[in-house]
């Protein structure tokens, strides 16, 4: 149905006509016929004219139409209004005088309030449209009455293609509607927009009498936040991984940032250093765990360069600390430093301790003294006492003799009684390689060679400073060697190897071979100089095969050591265990005969307190009685078929003895005549039990 139009004819023009037709004009429901105007220049005349209102000289001939429905007289002149009424009588529509005022003023309200109305609806589009949160309203009627910036983004949608547009219709996947039906609020609702995750709030909207009369949604994007959610979670987790980490391990760690401020220490640290977090965190790190030095922190942090293996010592208990600290760089910027602490006091200690042990076993390398050495033959007791009377000089001593007849005996025999204060060093000469035995003897500077430890090492000549050094089997020196040790004896002074200054010695040298050195120099293999230097005082110990009667002595102290140590109660010794032993040959001498009563003492029972000849182990080469021959000898009528590995090593053993045999003892001639380097000869005797246990 078509709303009524008032027709209006306003008669004047002055400025209250004006005013009315300006009001009038705005107004939708209302036509201004025509204007009567006397003057056409009056102001409400122009007017009319801007807006196309027909305006007439004649107010009659305006009133007489039959299509008004009001006349207006802003101005109202009492002899017109008189005569309107007698001319219209019946459709006496004139407005009461002060109407137009009326009219006036309720428009100007009218406009103030739409004026305030707009401002509203600006403001909360404004707001709306700063908000990230997207806002979708609809009304009573399920139509978009609100769609923000937001939405418009997050819905990919334009407003003006859903404003006044039924919601169901044009967003996707809204229910709204169904808010709207139900009156019940959804809140906290995920859905998932394409690539895009949003949350959102739905709620009625409900007038005074809790009518529901629209619904809004508010809905955010959260897809970054669920990803931030879950980087959050990993790092979450590798913090508490690296927590764990730095928690658990051994090692002292401080962390300060870019300022040198604390920022973080593990238990160890507090163990280590004393300082606990409270001390540490947050305060500057002016001073180091180690008072008397400049902050490494600090210095990192200046330099941007690490630093690496600084000894300190630290904590109450002055703890000895190897320390590393490094810049904690993240894309090129400086955000701090970290520090690890290794305690390397235990490992010092337990160094030192090892140190402690060799001096140890070194001291009970010398423990020997003359009261050991048994010496009931003639032969011997001359031996023992020119070794007695070299003792109280500083001369050197050459001790020969073969294999095991007791050089070394004699040697700690020597040094004990010599009352030196340093100590007694023996070196076999025969079993170093001859590039090692240099550094073994004289040491070495620092990097002299790959592998050669830092700050260098000191030579077994520095070890024996103010005592003896004992250089067994001097007979295999090699030539090179042989002109340094020369020089050492002559101008009582070291040089290590890869360093230029000499280092004075006060060492005695007690050198003993079983070589024939006379030989030797003919041969050109031993230097005569050096000969001359080292024979000073010779003492040759006779075979044992040759003073026989040392034998009964030599079982008997054999025997009572071995109680001891074997937990054994030998009190007598059967005489006939004493026939073989004083027939036998002896090539390995005491040490051999001392091997032989070991293991007749271990075949005794320990109730028993009789050595019997059945105690004792086969004697190689004697023959008759229980001491047969070694099996596998070649005269052997044996049936059983031994492992081939067995066989061989046997008559390796066989061969090796007899070249011993052969030579005396002498072992670059046993090894010379066996066509093997002496390298080799030592090898085999010590994996054949034929040289003495070391
Ligand atoms: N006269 C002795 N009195 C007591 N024990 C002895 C005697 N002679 C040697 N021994 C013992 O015999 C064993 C061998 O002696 P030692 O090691 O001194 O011989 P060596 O001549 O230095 O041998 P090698 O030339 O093989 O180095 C040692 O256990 C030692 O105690």
């Amino acid at each position: 149905m078509q709303a009524p139009v008032l027709h209006v004819a306003v008669i004047g023009a002055g400025e209250k006509s004006a005013a009315l037709l300006r009001a009038l004009a705005g107004m939708e429901r209302v036509r201004v016929a025509g204007v009567a105007a006397s003057d056409p220049e009056a102001p409400g005349a122009r007017l009319a004219r801007e807006l196309g209102i027909p305006v007439t000289a004649e107010w009659r001939a305006l009133v007489g139409r039959p299509d008004l429905d009001v006349v207006v007289q802003p101005d109202p002149d009492p002899a017109v209004t008189a005569e309107i009424r007698r001319l219209e009588p019946v459709r006496a529509h004139l407005l009461p005088p002060g109407a137009t005022e009326l009219v006036l003023a309720l428009v100007e309200a009218g406009e103030r309030l739409i004026r305030r109305l707009r401002e509203r609806d600006r403001e909360r589009d404004l707001i709306l449209d700063s908000t990230h949160d997207g806002v979708l309203a609809v009304n009573g009627e399920g139509l978009v009455t609100v769609c923000n910036t937001a939405a418009e983004r997050l819905l990919g949608v334009g407003r003006e293609k859903v404003l006044g547009r039924p919601a169901a219709e044009v967003i996707p996947g809204t229910r709204l509607h169904a808010v709207l039906q139900s009156g019940k609020p959804e809140l906290n609702q995920q859905q998932d927009l394409g690539s895009t995750t949003i949350v959102t709030n739905r709620m009625p909207v409900r007038d005074e009498s809790g009518r529901v009369v629209g619904a809004v949604a508010v809905f955010r994007d959260i897809t970054e936040v669920k990803a931030l959610a879950e980087e959050i979670t990993d790092l979450r987790e590798t913090k508490a991984l690296l927590e764990a980490i730095i928690h658990s391990t051994q090692d002292a760690i401080s962390v300060v940032d870019s300022r040198g401020m604390g920022l973080l220490v593990n238990p160890a640290y507090t163990r280590l250093t004393g300082l606990t977090p409270e001390q540490v965190i947050g305060k500057p790190a002016t001073v180091d765990i180690d008072e008397t030095q400049e902050s490494m922190h600090l210095q990192v942090l200046r330099t941007r360069r690490p630093v690496r293996g600084v000894p300190m010592k630290v904590g109450p208990r002055r703890r000895d600390v190897i320390v590393d600290v490094a810049p904690i760089l993240v894309d090129g910027e400086l955000k701090g430093s970290v520090g690890v602490i290794h305690d390397v006091s235990e490992i010092l200690r337990l160094t030192e301790e090892l140190e402690q042990q060799k001096k140890l076993v070194r001291r009970l390398q010398s423990k020997y003294t003359f009261e050991d050495i048994v010496a009931t033959s003639p032969t011997m007791q001359m031996a023992v006492e020119q070794a007695r009377r070299a003792a109280e000089t500083p001369a050197t001593v050459l001790l020969r003799g073969e294999s095991g007849t007791g050089k070394e005996l004699f040697a700690h025999a020597i040094h004990n009684a010599s009352g030196r204060p340093g100590e007694f060093v023996r070196v076999n000469c025969a079993a170093i390689p001859d590039q090692l035995l240099e550094s073994e003897l004289f040491g070495y500077a620092d990097g002299a060679f790959t592998g050669a430890r830092r700050g260098g090492r000191r030579g077994l000549f520095e070890e024996a400073q103010g005592g003896t050094i004992f250089l067994d089997e001097i007979g295999d020196l090699s030539l090179g060697l042989q002109a340094k040790l020369l020089r050492v004896l002559q101008e009582k002074e070291i040089r290590r190897v890869g360093e230029t200054t000499p280092i004075p010695v006060n060492v005695r040298i007690i050198a003993a071979t079983n070589a024939n050195l006379e030989d030797k120099m003919a041969r050109g293999e031993f230097r005569e100089d050096l000969y001359y230097r080292l024979n000073v005082i010779p003492i040759f110990i006779p075979p044992l095969r040759h003073r026989r009667e040392d034998i009964p002595t030599l079982v008997e102290r054999f025997v009572e050591r071995f109680n001891r140590e074997y937990g054994r109660a030998v009190t007598s010794i059967d005489p006939a265990v004493m026939e073989p032993l004083m027939r036998y040959h002896w090539p390995g001498n005491v040490r051999e005969l001392e091997n032989v009563i070991s293991r007749a003492m271990v075949s005794v029972d320990v109730r028993e307190s009789v050595l019997l000849p059945r105690h004792l182990p086969p004697l190689d080469g004697l023959s008759g009685g229980r001491h047969a021959p070694a099996p596998a000898g070649p005269g052997r009528t044996a049936t059983a078929v031994l492992p081939l590995a067995d066989v061989v090593a046997a008559a390796e053993r066989e061969a090796l003895r007899r070249a011993l045999e052969a030579t005396g003892g002498n072992k670059t001639e046993a090894a010379r005549r066996l066509g093997i380097a002496p390298r080799t000869l030592y090898y085999k005797l010590e994996r054949h039990g034929l040289l003495g246990a070391r």
